[in-house]
């Protein structure tokens, strides 16, 4: 078995629970409340900037041109496909894009968390340790959509159909059989340390997948809400606006 299966096994509990999920079955069924859509939308939002930050952290380690060509590539589709998911998104919760994000938004605990999880390992972890970290992202999304086809079988006129496609699509596959063909790569190379390492950011970042579809399903927010802090979808309307907008984007 490869090292990228062997993570996958391990993780396959976790992977198991995502897809019994509440907020991913709701996503197979066509039915999620608006208000968990949109916290969903916002939030990752801001999830995928970091995620892009993280995949050029690992092009500044990557050791050859493949390499670096395979993480450009990928920044390139999260910040212009992944618009076609949230797009759904919006369109079944009833509001546009353009509502959703003129909310400035402060990352919930759950997508604060898994933020600074992958922007620690991007920071001091090797390639394979990123690589490790960043895989579940992929894997999960993949995996789920292809196992909704399989047991809902989903038209066009599926709600989430749109979700669905694009992220069982060839294109995103062939995006996660490159990652795992990077990792198996790098595998064998790696001390035994390292190897625990990537194991650890993998089943962390699988464990934070499951958490981050709870954290919209139950519109997660911080608790006790402190100064700065706000619902999401109200707009502050006092002074404070703006050093919140300068701390909110140093989040990501
Ligand atoms: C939290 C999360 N994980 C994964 C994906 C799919 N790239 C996503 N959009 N958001």
């Amino acid at each position: 078995m490869s090292f990228a299966q062997s993570l996958r096994q391990d993780a396959d509990p976790i992977f198991e629970a995502i897809y019994l999920h509440p907020f991913v079955q709701g996503i197979a069924k066509g039915q999620l409340p608006p208000e968990s859509l949109i916290h969903y939308v916002s939030q990752d939002t801001e999830y995928l900037n970091t995620y892009s930050k993280v995949y050029g952290m690992a092009l500044s380690k990557a050791q050859t041109p493949d390499q670096m060509r395979l993480f450009y590539n990928r920044i390139g589709i999260l910040l212009e496909g992944e618009l076609i998911p949230h797009l759904n998104l919006c369109r079944v919760a009833g509001v546009t894009h353009d509502e959703v994000m003129q909310h400035p938004v402060e990352l919930a605990p759950t997508a604060h968390h898994y933020a600074r999880h992958m922007l620690c390992v991007a920071q001091q972890g090797t390639l394979g340790e990123i690589v490790a970290v960043v895989l579940p992202c992929q894997w999960v999304y993949v995996d789920t959509a292809r196992r909704i086809i399989e047991e809902f079988q989903p038209t066009t006129e599926h709600p989430f159909y749109d979700w669905i496609s694009f992220y069982a699509s060839d294109e995103m596959h062939q995006g996660l059989m490159e990652l795992t063909a990077l990792l198996d790569h790098l595998a064998p190379g790696a001390r035994e340390l390292d190897l625990a390492m990537m194991r650890s950011a993998f089943l962390d970042s699988s464990r934070l997948e499951y958490q981050f579809f709870d954290m919209a399903f139950t519109l997660q927010k911080w608790t006790p809400s402190g100064p700065g802090a706000y619902p999401l979808g109200e707009k502050p309307d006092s002074d404070s606006f703006d050093s919140l907008s300068v701390r909110v984007n140093t989040c990501v």
